[in-house]
């Protein structure tokens, strides 16, 4: 109760300079500040939420023959890394304190380098909430940082959220000290539009899916399958959208996207850009670098959300993760068709599904390869479900009560209460 306290607080905090925080990390990552307030209330949603649990921590009592007796504790790991990525950084090392502090933990948290700014307000609130002085700290840097924590005999556990190259050398390097691993990677989820789903509905929730924080988010839905029948009306209904979103200075209150983290990752989603051209996909809207009208503005990572079609699965637009604002359009003719090429990727975070009939929504959910399903909306983020990935996306899961398994262990206790039989 004594930690949930401390958590209440800190997420009071939160909520009080909501305003503030969300301009840092506007100024830290480039989305929005409509979005930076939402990713705020996430944030400490989820402090509230893990303070809601940290009382709640308990083991089992098993009976045993003859009286005896065993139970199990729920233990802290120690000292926690949690390493970041630069696409939500204040709502990322959320996810990752709130867990381990109710658990016990201590953490060390070592954002991207191109986005160390919100986690130190982070290490500020939680001290002032009461945090005693060293159980969460914030080291800056790179990957060197970030193998020296992995490498540390002192960390227990790691953290990880990241691409899939460096979710492998996590790993190899929680290997070296048999550490436990939570790896939250990449993905390129599938979103299925049946022709009988609420068409209004589908494409908001197509727009959800993929252009959120420029379209940089590990579990968009990225690959959009559409049931030929409303192929026309729900492409043109997704362009005629994307078309209008408001691009520019993020720190405006009407901007719905602002701009990309960095240069040579800008110059990577226009050579993804490029080679769906050459390899066949029709650039429906968007895909050009966006040069806002403000002159301060016009060297900014701006670029139009991009829409593309006549699409196949082979090509590298639809089977890598762009990270960036490209949603590829896909038709389909049957069920049973759209569930295997949905599933036929390395990757399995999410998925997404969107019809007015219950039966076929269950069970296409129930066939999909992927952690975080959706039926009739994408990319909400309740605090209260757990997060996480299958295949190459990672495992482990951040939010839910199922967070709190990844930052404990348990221990048995077995008590006899006879006399000691020995065979000897
Ligand atoms: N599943 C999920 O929850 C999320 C996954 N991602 C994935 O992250 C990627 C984009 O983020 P990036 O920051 O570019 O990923 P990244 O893998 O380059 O870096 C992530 C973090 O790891 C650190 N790092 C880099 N090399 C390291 C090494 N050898 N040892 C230890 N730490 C190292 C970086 O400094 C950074 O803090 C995308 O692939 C995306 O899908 C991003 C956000 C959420
Ligand atoms: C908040 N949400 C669901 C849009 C994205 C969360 C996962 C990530 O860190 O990319």
């Amino acid at each position: 109760m004594e930690r949930s306290r401390v958590l209440l607080e800190a997420a009071r905090i939160i909520r009080e300079q909501r305003e503030e925080i969300a301009t840092l990390e506007t100024i830290n990552n480039g989305k929005s500040i409509f979005e930076a307030r939402v990713d705020i209330d996430i944030s400490w949603q989820c402090l509230e939420y893990y303070a809601g649990l940290a009382g709640s921590l308990a083991g089992e009592h098993i009976q045993l023959p003859g009286g005896s007796f065993g139970y199990t504790r729920r233990e802290p790991l120690g000292v926690c890394a949690g390493i970041g990525a630069w696409n939500y950084p204040f709502q990322v090392a959320c996810w990752k304190a709130a867990p381990a502090l109710a658990c016990g933990n201590a953490m060390v948290f070592k954002p991207s380098p191109f986005t160390p700014l919100t986690v130190v307000r982070l290490a500020e609130i939680f001290t002032e909430a009461g945090v005693p002085k060293g159980l969460f700290n914030v080291v800056q840097g790179g990957a060197a940082t970030g193998q020296f924590l992995c490498h540390h005999p002192d960390v227990a556990k790691i953290s990880f959220t990241g691409s899939v190259p460096t979710g492998i050398k996590i790993m190899g390097m929680a290997a070296k000290g048999i550490k436990p691993v939570t790896l939250e990677l990449g993905g390129k989820s599938p979103l299925i539009i049946f022709s009988d789903c609420a068409l209004e509905n589908a494409v908001n929730g197509a727009l959800m899916a993929n252009f959120l924080t420029q379209g940089e988010v590990c579990c968009n839905g990225t690959r959009v399958f559409v049931e030929r029948k409303i192929l026309d009306v729900f492409t043109k209904e997704v362009v005629k959208r994307t078309q209008k979103i408001k691009i520019g200075d993020p720190l405006l209150e009407d901007t719905r996207m602002g701009a990309l983290i960095n240069r040579p990752h800008l110059d990577r989603v226009q050579g993804f850009i490029k080679q769906a051209k050459e390899q066949g996909a029709e650039v429906l809207c968007g895909g050009d670098l966006y040069v806002p009208d403000d002159p301060k503005l016009k060297n900014g990572y701006y670029m139009q959300p991009c829409v593309l079609g006549n699409c196949t699965d082979d090509m590298t637009c639809v089977k890598e993760e762009i990270f960036g604002p490209v949603m590829s359009i896909l038709p389909f003719d049957t069920e049973e068709e759209v569930v295997e090429r949905a599933n036929n990727t390395k990757f399995g975070l999410a998925g997404g599904v969107f019809t007015r009939d219950i039966q076929k929504a269950h069970r296409v959910v129930a066939a999909l390869k992927a952690g975080m399903c959706f039926i009739n909306n994408y990319n909400i983020s309740p605090v209260e479900l757990p997060f996480g990935g299958y295949k190459a996306s990672g495992f482990g899961r951040e939010n839910g009560r199922a967070a709190m398994e990844y930052y404990s262990q348990l221990k048995t206790v077995c008590v006899e209460m006879g006399d000691v039989e020995s065979v000897f």
